[in-house]
This record gives structure tokens, C-alpha cells and sequence, in this order.
């Protein structure tokens, strides 16, 4: 589904992500890992188009990775820690309006679906800015929940998520990979990426 090659990124002249290849297949969960600075946020980065790598491809199924494409919006989703707000909207008026955006049947119960699965349906009504840092991620999670996607791209998905909570991260990343949705993580945090199924791809580097 995701095919990287060659991708290269240097800043100031500094190189910090060299000649990578990377696939990530339908129905399978890869997690980057290494360690502090190496450049996995670098990577995922450039590959949803919010850096401009200085070589390399990127292909999403058999098409050059282009966000600017409609297709390409609804086929990717990401959970980067960027998350734009709205400041008068609820944390459930987001989702409403994300899954609406999408096209998506029966909002009403998909989003009921997401706050209870992602156990924020007691701060529903709140504004996102006033989330517990917990809160928030998983705010940024039931995100990937309302809306279609075929790539979920997460940067350190278990930030700030208690025990529990990345218990059910790699279950769920797990459960969605079984679907035939193809999911790239960086993670610090063996558990998950265990309980994922994830395959390590380990990045190498001089951080
Ligand atoms: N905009 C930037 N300008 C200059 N250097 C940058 C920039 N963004 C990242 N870097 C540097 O690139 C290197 C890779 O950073 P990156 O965030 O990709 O690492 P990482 O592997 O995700 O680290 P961590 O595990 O700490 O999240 C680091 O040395 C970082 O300081």
C-alpha cells in the first residue's frame, strides 16, 4: 500500500534521514523504532507531505503520495500531534464535523461509537483545549475513528495514554491492520508495538 524509496532529508546540511526504503502492506502494522533524534518523526514527516524530502518517492498504492489530492486526503490519516482546532468547537462537534467532511453514514452513532471506545464520552462537551494531556491523545485517536482511511500514520500513538489506554492502542492498531488497513507508527514503547503485531523496522543513524 506504502512504498518508499530512496527517501533522503537533511537540515542545514545536516543529513538526517539517508537513502530509506520502506513498505508497508495492506492489512499490516509496521513501527519504526530507535532511538531519541534518529529521524522517525523525520520520516513519517516527509511522507504526508509536511516536510519536502530532498530525494526519494512515495507512493500510495500505485500513485505518488499527493496530499493535494482529494483521494489521497481521505485515504490517509494522521495522528502527528498537530492537531487543528477550531476554539469554539466541542470535543464531540470535532468529531461531528470530521465525519461529516468524510462523507461518513450515521455520524451520530459513529461518534458515539468513538467517545466510548476511546473512553472520553464524560468530556464530550468540552472544549479540546481544556483535555487532560491523556485526554487529548485520545481525542486525537477517536480523530482516526470517525473518518474512512486505508494508511493511519501515528507518531508516538501511546503519548501520554495511561496502562490501560496502551493496552487498547495496540489492540486496536491491531484490530484495524486485521481489517486490510495498512498502519506506520513511530513508537518508543515495546508493549504496544508488541501487542500491535507491528513489524520493527529499525532506523539507524548517529543521533
Ligand atoms: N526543522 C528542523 N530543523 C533542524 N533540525 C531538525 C528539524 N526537525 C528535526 N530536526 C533534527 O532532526 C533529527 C531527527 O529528528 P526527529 O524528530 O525526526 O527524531 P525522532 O527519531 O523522531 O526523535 P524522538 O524519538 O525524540 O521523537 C534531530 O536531530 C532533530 O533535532
Amino acid at each position: 500500500m506504502l512504498s518508499v524509496r530512496g527517501l533522503t532529508k537533511a537540515y542545514g546540511g545536516r543529513v538526517v534521514v539517508e537513502d530509506l526504503d520502506l513498505d508497508v502492506a495492506a492489512g499490516e502494522v509496521v513501527s519504526l523504532v530507535g532511538p531519541n533524534g534518529v529521524g522517525k518523526s523525520t520520516v513519517l514527516r516527509c511522507l504526508v507531505g509536511l516536510e519536502t524530502p530532498d530525494a526519494g518517492e512515495v507512493h500510495l498504492g500505485e500513485a505518488r503520495l499527493d496530499t493535494r489530492v482529494p483521494q489521497t486526503r481521505r485515504a490517509l490519516c494522521t495522528v502527528l500531534g498537530d492537531l487543528g482546532l477550531l476554539p469554539d468547537l466541542t470535543v464531540a462537534e470535532h468529531l461531528d464535523l470530521l465525519a461529516r467532511a468524510h462523507g461518513v453514514e450515521g455520524v451520530a452513532e459513529v461518534v458515539a461509537g468513538a467517545l466510548d471506545e476511546a473512553r472520553i464520552e464524560h468530556v464530550a462537551d468540552q472544549l479540546p483545549t481544556t483535555l487532560s494531556s491523556g485526554q487529548a491523545q485520545r481525542f486525537a485517536l477517536a480523530s482516526a475513528m470517525v473518518r474512512p482511511w486505508a494508511l493511519l500514520v501515528a507518531d508516538e500513538p501511546e503519548q501520554r495514554l495511561d496502562d490501560a489506554g496502551r493496552a487498547w492502542l495496540g489492540d486496536w492498531l491491531a484490530a484495524h491492520a486485521a481489517t486490510g488497513r495498512a498502519v506506520l507508527v513511530a513508537s518508543h514503547d515495546p508493549d504496544v508495538v508488541a501487542r500491535s503485531g507491528a513489524r520493527v523496522v529499525q532506523i539507524e543513524g548517529d543521533a
